[in-house]
């Protein structure tokens, strides 16, 4: 593996092989779980859809499953498609069997998203939750943005720049009050989603971004970049705005993903290479 650090709280991990990263992001999660747990008695981490779900595979597997403290563990979507939760599309169903079903996590410290109601609904109905579990302090508080602070919050990233459910150009990127919101016009299939807002996505402690596959190279290139926005510069990308109030970014890429960087112009510096 070979690390950068690009920006001030933000690192870039690359990887050669699909099993590399799926080890480390197990290291890493352990690690964050043991210092949540430490800290603060619990460990909030919030999930996604697409890919991300097999990289979690090595955290299913000894040491981690005999030895992280699961019962500590509370588990949250950063976004949700609009369908059953036995739908081939269902963020949930894809977690459940390829992951949850796998480690011993307490069914009642699994917060799913509400496939019974409208989006609208759904979204009201998970912030309230939300509200409730940073009240008893299960979910850390901001002191900054008042917002909860996820311990971490796991993303994948489209090849257009989207994370969790929020797209380019899209207005749910404004929002600034609301914890989570919905959308019905979502450029990929299906068109109804329920997804964390930016402010609250920024106010994790710890962020990490997933991305696999030379389609994603574009988009990872100006994600991180340290090119200004100008009068030529497409709208800029979701994944560009998760940029962390207080915590840290870290960035899971193989070289494929990766390919767009340049490593040469002093953008990324690099500090350690295995
Ligand atoms: O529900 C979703 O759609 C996801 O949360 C989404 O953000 C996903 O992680 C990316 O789309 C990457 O997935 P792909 O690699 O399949 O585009």
């Amino acid at each position: 593996m070979a690390a950068y650090e690009p920006k001030k709280n933000s690192e870039i991990r690359i990887f050669e092989s699909s099993d590399e990263m799926a080890t480390d992001l197990a290291e890493y999660i352990s690690q964050v779980s043991e210092i949540s747990v430490k800290e603060r008695g619990y460990f909030a981490i919030a999930l996604s859809g697409g890919p991300l779900v097999s990289f979690l595979r090595k955290l299913c597997e000894a040491p981690y499953n005999k030895t992280l403290d699961w019962s500590k563990w509370y588990i949250f979507w950063s976004d949700e498609r609009a369908v059953a939760k036995n739908h081939a599309d269902s963020n949930y169903k894809s977690m459940k069997e390829g992951f949850l079903s796998k480690v011993p996590i307490l069914s009642s410290h699994v917060y799913s998203i509400n496939d019974n109601a409208t989006v609208e609904d759904a979204a009201t109905d998970y912030e309230f939750v939300i509200r409730q579990l940073v009240k008893v302090r299960t979910i850390g508080v901001s002191e900054s943005t008042d917002c909860p602070k996820f311990d971490l919050i796991l993303l994948g990233m489209g090849s257009d720049g989207h994370v969790a459910s929020l797209f380019p150009k899209h207005q749910a990127l404004e929002l600034k009050d609301d914890w989570v919101t919905y959308i019905t016009d979502s450029p990929q299939p299906p068109p109804e989603r329920i997804t964390f807002t930016l402010p609250v996505i920024n106010s994790a402690s710890n962020i990490a971004i997933l991305a696999t596959g030379v389609d994603k190279a574009t988009a990872v290139h100006l994600a991180v970049s340290d090119c200004r926005d100008g009068p030529d510069t497409p709208a800029p990308l979701p994944a560009r705005m998760v940029q962390p109030t207080n915590g840290k970014l870290v960035w899971f890429l193989d070289n494929a993903a990766a390919s767009s960087l340049d490593m040469s112009d002093g953008a990324y510096q690099q500090h350690r290479e295995y």
